[in-house]
């Protein structure tokens, strides 16, 4: 039985919820559902990234683990000439995500089904942006930092939110030995934010 938020294919009964929030000044209409990550509300650290992400005009983001939106979705908004892949490994969450793009008329997405990056073609991101599946494992997580540097642009950023009792300090030393920079951009809650930054 895969009921867990990080499944490919939950089987838990629906349980349909649509909320207003408002992101960074921008008001989104979202869908959420049962076997998807934070269903009751926007997750307080996916909050923090989405505060904080800085976004380059028309550039081109890949948001991992996109769950039923908010963070793909928001930078979409913020950046109009640019795009957003979104990609996620729970299609409950894909159709979601697809859902709440179409419902909130925002055309700069592709969301995709992936198992970590495997279907993501574009090796060239301006930003990658991730509230990682801690709960799958720090294997998981690890892998998805290495193959985000891999689909990154030299240049690129990855930023990623993770709370100081989830490992933030371990994460912090796996991307250190990836990527030239990695900085703390700020901090609230137990939430750190990180940028890592793939340079020459
Ligand atoms: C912490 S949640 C964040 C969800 C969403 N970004 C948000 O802010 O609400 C992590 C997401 O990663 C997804 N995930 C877990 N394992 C994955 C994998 N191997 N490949 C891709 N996505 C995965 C989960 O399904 C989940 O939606």
């Amino acid at each position: 039985m895969s009921n867990h938020y990080y499944s490919d294919k939950p089987q838990v009964a629906h349980d349909r919820k649509a909320a207003e929030a408002v992101l960074r000044g921008i008001s989104l209409r979202l869908v959420t559902d049962a076997g998807v990550f934070s269903k009751n509300g926007i997750d307080y650290g996916s909050r923090v990234l989405i505060d904080a992400m800085e976004l380059p005009s028309g550039a081109h983001v890949l948001d991992v683990g996109c769950g039923y939106g908010p963070i793909g979705l928001t930078a979409a908004k913020l950046v109009p000439d640019g795009h957003v892949t979104m990609i996620d490994i729970n299609e409950r969450a894909v159709e979601l995500s697809k859902e709440n793009a179409k419902g909130n008329g925002i055309v700069n997405v592709t969301v995709l089904q992936s198992n970590l990056l495997t279907e993501v073609k574009k090796r060239d991101f301006d930003v990658i942006l991730t509230n990682p599946p801690i709960r799958a494992g720090k294997e998981t997580v690890h892998t998805i930092f290495e193959q985000a540097y891999d689909h990154l642009k030299v240049g690129g950023a990855l930023w990623i939110v993770i709370q100081k009792k989830q490992g933030a300090p371990s994460a912090k030393a796996k991307l250190e030995s990836l990527f030239t920079r990695v900085e703390e951009v700020t901090k609230d809650k137990g939430y750190r934010i990180f940028k890592a930054l793939k340079e020459e």
